[in-house]
């Protein structure tokens, strides 16, 4: 099977153009394919399909194996790949997704989409402002947004000595989440720019999340923490966050796309 890997601000998937190839398992490649030690390395898996109701459909799939309804630097990336290997003829599109259809804006050079900015939509507030979980006897305030995935945004100080690995798990598996949850901690340095750590359902620590980005920025001005455009500072890159809040209500990410390289997998034993 012949892949593309690509990453957005350092977080990173196999990409499968569906168009060409067919996946019989994409639960099981996702695991096989993301495994760092035995498989390609990556954050998951994305498949780049057909689509009846746009010009193509992103379905993305965790390092284990689960899928989500959205994926914001993984549509980016699909963004650029449709461009680049001329799926589409035009520079703005639309990519369907299990959380509806996302418009895309390609900024071009020479022929290569360098910039994607993707309309992530309206974003939906999941619980009160803010709302408390116990973990390990402490409080955790958190903001949930629901940015088609969902999102538990907790603001803090020095993000940079967090113990995420302890902490990340808690938020992703406390029965509050039955769905699970993505969380974000965020260190608030202006009113339009955040540092953020983020631990992912199903990945666990990236180096970066679109979706992570939006729910935080959405959440900062909620809080009255920022205003409506967020430079959103992630350990692999920035991301900016622009939230139409007054008039369409929308949220747009805009931020880079890189393909690393391409390569071939052995699937037969899949
Ligand atoms: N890295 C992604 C989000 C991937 C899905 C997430 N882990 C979930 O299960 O919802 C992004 O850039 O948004």
């Amino acid at each position: 099977m012949k892949f593309t890997k690509m990453q957005g601000i350092g977080n990173d998937y196999v990409y499968i153009n569906c168009f060409e190839e067919t996946v019989p398992d994409p639960v099981e490649l996702s695991k096989l394919v993301s495994d760092r030690h035995f498989g390609i390395g990556s954050d998951g898996l994305i498949l780049i399909c057909p689509s009846k109701v746009a010009d193509c459909r992103m379905r993305m799939f965790n390092a284990d194996g689960s899928e989500s309804a959205m994926c914001g630097n993984g549509i980016r990336c699909v963004g650029k790949y449709v461009f680049d290997h001329k799926l589409v003829d035009k520079a703005e599109f639309d990519v369907e997704t299990d959380a509806g259809i996302k418009h895309i804006k390609i900024t071009e050079e020479n022929n290569k989409a360098v910039k994607i900015t993707v309309d992530m939509g309206i974003p939906e507030v999941t619980s009160t402002l803010p709302e408390a979980i116990v973990i390990d006897g402490k409080d955790y305030e958190f903001i949930g947004i629901s940015v088609g995935n969902p999102h538990a945004v907790y603001f803090m100080d020095h993000i940079d000595e967090l113990d995420l690995e302890s902490i990340g798990p808690a938020f992703e598996f406390h029965e509050r989440f039955p769905e699970r949850t993505n969380s974000e901690y965020i260190e608030v340095k202006s009113r339009d720019y955040i540092r953020m750590r983020v631990w992912e359902r199903g990945s666990g620590e990236t180096w970066a999340c679109g979706t992570g980005a939006t729910a935080s920025a959405v959440a900062s001005v909620l809080s009255g923490r920022t205003e409506n455009t967020v430079e959103v500072e992630l350990k692999g890159g920035n991301l900016t966050i622009f939230w139409d809040r007054e008039k369409s209500g929308h949220v747009f990410m805009t931020g880079p796309a890189v393909e690393v390289f391409e390569g071939e997998f052995d699937i037969t034993n899949l």
